[in-house]
């Protein structure tokens, strides 16, 4: 059997109520625990034992969705403090977090991710939103427009990546003999100007082990897409189709290129949700399992909150009536594209099953070899460079994910055996800003 060339990077969602809407129901979940450190480092140390580049913690910044009648609240590992957490329990593995660009400061994201850096000795990254929610925890009567909110990404990205360079990687020079622990000629105001920001810097922290912790963007729309282009190391995406997934790989490579970014430097990671079994039967009713365990009200709830439609009058097995469909400037390009021509061809109770098991991003059945096939395939159609994997459930889903299917991945040479590099950047083959300590080959 040839060997590919290359490798898939992986990534691990840290989800601990599992990504399959009400998974925590099953009986030996962990439901208990969530946001709790023994499930996280137990999530995280598992993923650092199946050689998995980073693990990646989401985030939101309000409880809309139990107050809008959803069973559960998101945000739960709140990011910084948890790859905080996990920085003294693990050794290698990449950590990356969601810092929102609308509701924080420039100064202080520049300080925590270069603090979180420095401490894990250069295994950060960071997951750039504009976030979509959250504006009245902040004073705002409502959400900024995309176009300000990316406006204002874009320089929050540009001031932060300044102070990161604020200080020269030999500013510490801890000289006892003269007495001084830092050369001053080193470090350099930013004198910052914008639209949305005045900073002068310097950082009063040192330039962070991989100068820039490695960043992550899921833009979707125009101008999602044009923002991740300019900035992502790494890229997340809901594809669930393969031509649509080649499509916006090539997309973002011209994008990157014209703006003189290498593209073979940037990992495009769309998510996928895999649920596993020895066989294809077991792997087929541990579907059903989990798609019996849609709270139905949960379940209607969710496809009217993605579709925005009232179904009340409806039974779970009609089908929206196209008329309710209706498209508005407002609309994300995800409905647009994904959930919309989904909504034309299900009943409300097909769609729940869907919506439960990826919200827009790809999900197989099968034995762990088909669905290395799958990931296979398209990784070597061009669609993607690895994936960021969704376990449909904790513990189990997630331990299938990890030692069945990576292991599968492995032995045919798709996937690391070991880790490689001193830094998240060398080892996931991303752009590398400081001379690395030892040659990486990946
Ligand atoms: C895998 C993945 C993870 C995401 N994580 C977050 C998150 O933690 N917090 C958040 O506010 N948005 C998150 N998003 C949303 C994106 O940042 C983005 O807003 C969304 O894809 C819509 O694109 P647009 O902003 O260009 O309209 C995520 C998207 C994807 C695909």
């Amino acid at each position: 059997m040839t060997r590919p060339d290359r490798r898939m990077a992986l990534t691990l969602f840290i989800l601990e109520f599992g990504y399959h809407t009400d998974a925590w129901r099953l009986p030996g979940s962990r439901a208990e625990e969530v946001g709790h450190l023994s499930l996280t480092r137990d999530m995280v140390q598992a993923a650092e034992r199946a050689k998995i580049d980073a693990v990646f913690f989401a985030d939101s910044l309000d409880v809309d969705s139990v107050r809008n009648g959803g069973n559960r609240a998101t945000g739960l590992n709140e990011p910084v403090s948890s790859m905080g957490a996990m920085i003294p329990v693990t050794q290698e593995i990449g950590l990356m977090g969601t810092i929102s660009t609308t509701f924080t400061e420039p100064y202080n994201v520049a300080r925590q991710l270069a603090g979180l850096d420095t401490l894990s000795d250069g295994r950060i990254g960071w997951n750039i939103v504009t976030s979509i929610m959250g504006n009245h925890n902040f004073g705002m009567s409502k959400m900024p427009s995309p176009d300000v909110r990316y406006r204002r990404a874009a320089e929050f990205v540009e001031v932060v990546k300044k102070l990161w360079e604020s200080w020269d990687g030999d500013a510490v020079i801890a000289d006892r003999e003269a007495g001084w622990w830092v050369d001053a000629d080193k470090i350099r105001d930013i004198d910052h100007v914008g639209e949305f920001f005045n900073v002068q810097g310097a950082l009063n922290m040192a330039s962070p082990p991989q100068m820039h912790p490695a960043l992550v963007q899921a833009g979707q729309s125009e101008t999602g897409v044009s923002f991740g282009s300019s900035v992502a190391d790494v890229v997340y995406t809901a594809q669930p189709e393969l031509s649509r997934a080649i499509a916006f790989r090539e997309d973002f490579h011209r994008r990157a290129a014209k703006l003189g970014r290498d593209p073979r430097l940037i990992k495009i990671l769309p998510g996928i949700m895999p649920i596993i079994g020895e066989t294809e039967a077991e792997a087929r009713d541990l579907a059903q399992q989990l798609a019996d365990l849609i709270n139905p009200a949960q379940g209607r709830w969710q496809v009217e909150r993605v579709l925005d439609v009232d179904t009340s009058d409806l039974d779970l097995d009609d089908m929206i009536p196209p008329e309710r469909l209706v498209d508005h400037p407002d609309r994300h390009e995800r409905w647009r594209s994904l959930h919309r021509p989904m909504a034309e061809r299900m009943t409300i109770r097909e769609l729940m099953v869907e919506l439960s098991r990826a919200a827009g991003h790809q999900w197989v059945v099968g034995t762990a070899p088909q669905v290395a096939d799958r990931m296979i395939d398209w990784f070597e159609s061009g669609a993607c460079d690895g994936f960021n994997l969704n376990p449909p459930d904790v513990p189990v889903g997630m331990h299938r994910m990890l030692d069945l299917l990576v292991p599968e991945l492995q032995e045919r040479g798709y996937a690391q055996h070991e880790y490689r590099g001193d830094t998240l950047r060398e080892r996931m083959g991303l752009e590398v800003l400081r001379t690395p300590k030892t040659t990486t080959v990946l």
